[in-house]
């Protein structure tokens, strides 16, 4: 296995969980957003105000090239990275890729102090979780090896829950370059 890659929406806790999997594993994290962030120089809210979300989604797919070309590494991605067909491709053939489904409800409630989040500053933030939701389900589950619900569940006892999906995936860095 070369990496770890987990998908979903906002408030799923890609980074909580992913930043815990990294220390248990002792591998290497890394946080799609929090790269962007750095190698710009600028936070994601600014980068939208400049550059619009079209702006953004070049520089993602730019940083999602680079890290996946990495190996031993718990990524993080945005959750908005599977919009793109080749962010999708990117991502299967570069890791075992988790889809971690968590509910409109469970994203609303973890999302309710953010000013961090560009696409939900604006109107109602449930309708739009919803909204989003619906577009991208079937794409976080196309792109994902193993889909996880999040359900209740601490960030460490999902941790834990990936490592044993990792182990039981049998995929490694040979299955990934056959596809
Ligand atoms: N399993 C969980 N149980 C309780 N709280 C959680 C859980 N996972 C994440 N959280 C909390 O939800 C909030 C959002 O989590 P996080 O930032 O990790 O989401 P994300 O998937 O990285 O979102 P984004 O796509 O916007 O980067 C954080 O405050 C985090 O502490
Ligand atoms: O769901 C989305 O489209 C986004 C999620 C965040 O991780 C950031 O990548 C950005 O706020 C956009
Ligand atoms: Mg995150």
């Amino acid at each position: 296995m070369r990496n770890i890659i987990l998908i979903g929406p906002m408030g799923a806790g890609k980074t909580t969980i992913g930043r815990i999997l990294a220390n248990r594993l002792d591998w290497q994290f890394h946080d799609s957003d929090r790269e962007i962030e750095k190698r710009t120089g600028a936070s994601i809210p600014l980068i939208f105000d400049i550059e619009g979300e079209a702006g953004f989604r070049e520089r993602e797919h730019d940083m999602l090239a680079s890290l996946t070309a990495g190996q031993g590494m718990v990524l993080a991605s945005g959750g908005g990275a599977v919009l793109r067909a080749d962010n999708r491709e990117l991502l299967r053939k570069n890791g075992l890729v988790v889809y971690l489904y968590t509910s409109v409800e469970r994203q609303f409630e973890r999302t309710q102090h953010d000013t961090q989040r560009p696409l939900l500053q604006n109107g109602d933030r449930k309708a739009t979780l919803r909204r989003l939701m619906d577009e991208r389900d079937p794409l976080y589950r196309e792109t994902a090896h193993v889909v996880l619900e999040t359900g209740g569940q601490t960030p460490r006892a999902m941790a834990d829950r990936i490592l044993a999906a990792s182990r039981q995936s049998g995929l490694d860095a040979d299955d990934n370059q056959t596809g």
